[in-house]
């Protein structure tokens, strides 16, 4: 079997530009494509040491745009590949977001920068975003897979973070931990018990009973706690946690309250006046899910009136888009009134924001990004069919991967196998999701005039939305 280190360039494919996006404007200039050294590029991390790296160009051709501060975990990855890594500390302002994402293969976001629609239609060479983080809503995924555009996330490598944050926020709430800083900060010596309480015995209601809400289940009862929990899928209860038929129910049993769903229009506003009026008498309230869960001025008026004895927010429906840019009148209305509460803990989105979480994430996307950019892999993709098949090997030189996204109407596989079925189509696969296929093959005995030819007839099919061909 052929080695990693014996991977070497295809002299005998001349040099041609196939695009792999829905516009023309993706053609790597034909002097660099097919660049000797493109293959074999030292630092490699995808680990079968067997594999054939496909590449539809030579990879210094790749633009990747990362925004807010992506971990260097995640940009060495990139880097290495040879693509061109332009890194931003904080996301962007629509206008230039358009302006840059135009240009861009790539990109890598976190939950502040917003792809929707409108900024989409513009990135014409845009075939795959990372969200270095677990919540996918600042992205329209349906339009994304719409346009071909792959999204991948990190499911779950700052859940752990997320947990224990929360659980030093419910001590911290029970003992006024904040309040008492704060007044030392400012001189003041003010030793009380008053309304201050241990956590051993008190119920947690968790809702979402997700990979985060999960893990806060066993690390609250480990210290003592009951907990119960609320989720719309039923769900197998960890320890002695038990699920709660309603949400009312949850509300009216907790003595701390925590939100663990993602942003959906179900969960917009999920805790407002209503909500809170169930809870208990100086209960607590922590989000540290996303902004729009709860209903902030409801949560304030709560506060005020003694019904809600602290609240822990990590989320905000607006949020600024880098550090240092506090969050105030122009992003959210009610900023004062926040800051003047007592025992209310404001953090800024930090929840996943730990060494360990930002190194995993950046891995875990940047090698997916990887993997799709030079094998078409989408396994782990939020908004498409997951498809994979093994990768080519050296053995394999002439070797050519199709990969066809298409929309999913009926008669669409009988075209695409008339155009490549006169070759020899060593694997294939494909599956769909919604509106959108994705179909892979790998075909043997190729020359780059096949490949062009293959290229061109897969592009004039009407059910078409984006072809790439690897070799
Ligand atoms: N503060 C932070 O830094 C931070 C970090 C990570 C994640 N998050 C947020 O936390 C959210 C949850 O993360 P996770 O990894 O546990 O997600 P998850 O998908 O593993 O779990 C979410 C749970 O919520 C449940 N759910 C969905 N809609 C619901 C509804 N209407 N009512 C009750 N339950 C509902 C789901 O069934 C699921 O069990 C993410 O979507 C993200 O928005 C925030
Ligand atoms: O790091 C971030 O910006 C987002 C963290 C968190 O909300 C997530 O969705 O993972």
């Amino acid at each position: 079997m052929a080695s990693a280190k014996e991977i070497s360039p295809r002299q005998d494919l001349p040099v041609h530009a196939l695009s792999t996006s829905p516009s023309a404007s993706f053609h790597s200039s034909a002097g660099s494509f097919g660049l000797a050294g493109s293959f074999g590029l030292a630092g490699r991390i995808i680990p079968l040491a067997n594999a054939k790296q496909l590449k539809p160009f030579a990879t210094k051709d790749i633009k990747v745009l990362l925004l807010e501060n992506v971990n260097q975990a995640g940009r060495d990855i990139l880097t290495q590949q040879g693509y061109q890594v332009e890194f931003l500390k904080s996301s962007l302002p629509e206008d230039q977001l358009i302006e840059k994402i135009r240009d861009v293969h790539v990109i890598g976001i976190r939950s502040k920068t917003k792809l929707t629609a409108r900024v989409l239609k513009e990135a014409k060479n845009l075939i795959v975003i990372g969200c270095f983080c677990i919540g996918t809503n600042q992205v329209d995924l349906q339009y994304a897979a719409e346009q071909g555009i792959a999204v991948f996330n990190s499911p779950f490598s700052n859940s752990r973070s997320v947990a224990e944050l929360v659980i030093g926020e419910i001590i911290a709430l029970a003992r006024q931990l904040g309040d008492r800083s704060n007044e030392m900060h400012n001189g003041t010596w003010n030793k009380v018990s008053n309304k201050c309480w241990e956590i051993r015995g008190k119920t947690l209601g968790i809702i979402g009973y997700g990979h985060i809400g999960a893990q806060l289940s066993v690390l609250a009862e480990a210290m003592g706690m009951s907990v119960i929990f609320y989720d719309v899928s039923n769900l197998m209860a960890l320890g002695t946690a038990r699920q709660v038929e309603t949400l009312e129910v949850l509300l009216a049993e907790a003595d701390f309250v925590t939100c663990h769903v993602p942003e959906l229009p179900e969960t917009k506003g999920m805790i407002g006046q209503p909500q809170l009026e169930l809870m208990k008498d100086g209960s607590y309230l922590i989000n540290a899910s996303r902004g729009t869960v709860v209903d902030i001025p409801a949560l304030i008026h709560a506060m005020r009136s003694g019904k809600i004895a602290g609240a822990a927010l990590d989320v905000y429906p607006n949020e600024p888009a880098g550090n240092g840019d506090y969050f105030n009148g122009d992003l959210n209305m009610w900023g004062n009134d926040l800051r003047s509460l007592k025992n209310l803990i404001l953090t800024p989105h930090i929840g996943g924001s730990t060494e360990e979480a930002q190194s995993a994430i950046g891995v875990e996307v940047g090698q997916a990004l990887v993997r799709y950019v030079n094998e078409g892999t989408t396994l782990g993709a939020v908004n498409l069919p997951e498809v994979t098949l093994r990768s080519l090997t050296m053995d394999e030189p002439n070797n050519a991967r199709v990969i066809y996204i298409h929309r999913n109407i009926p008669g669409v596989l009988r075209k695409v196998n008339e155009i490549i079925g006169d070759h020899n189509v060593d694997k294939q696969m494909t599956d769909s999701r919604g509106d959108v296929a994705y179909l892979m093959a790998d075909i043997s005995n190729v020359d780059t005039a096949i490949i062009k030819a293959l290229y061109e007839s897969l592009e004039s099919l009407s059910s078409r939305i984006m072809t790439r061909i690897l070799y």
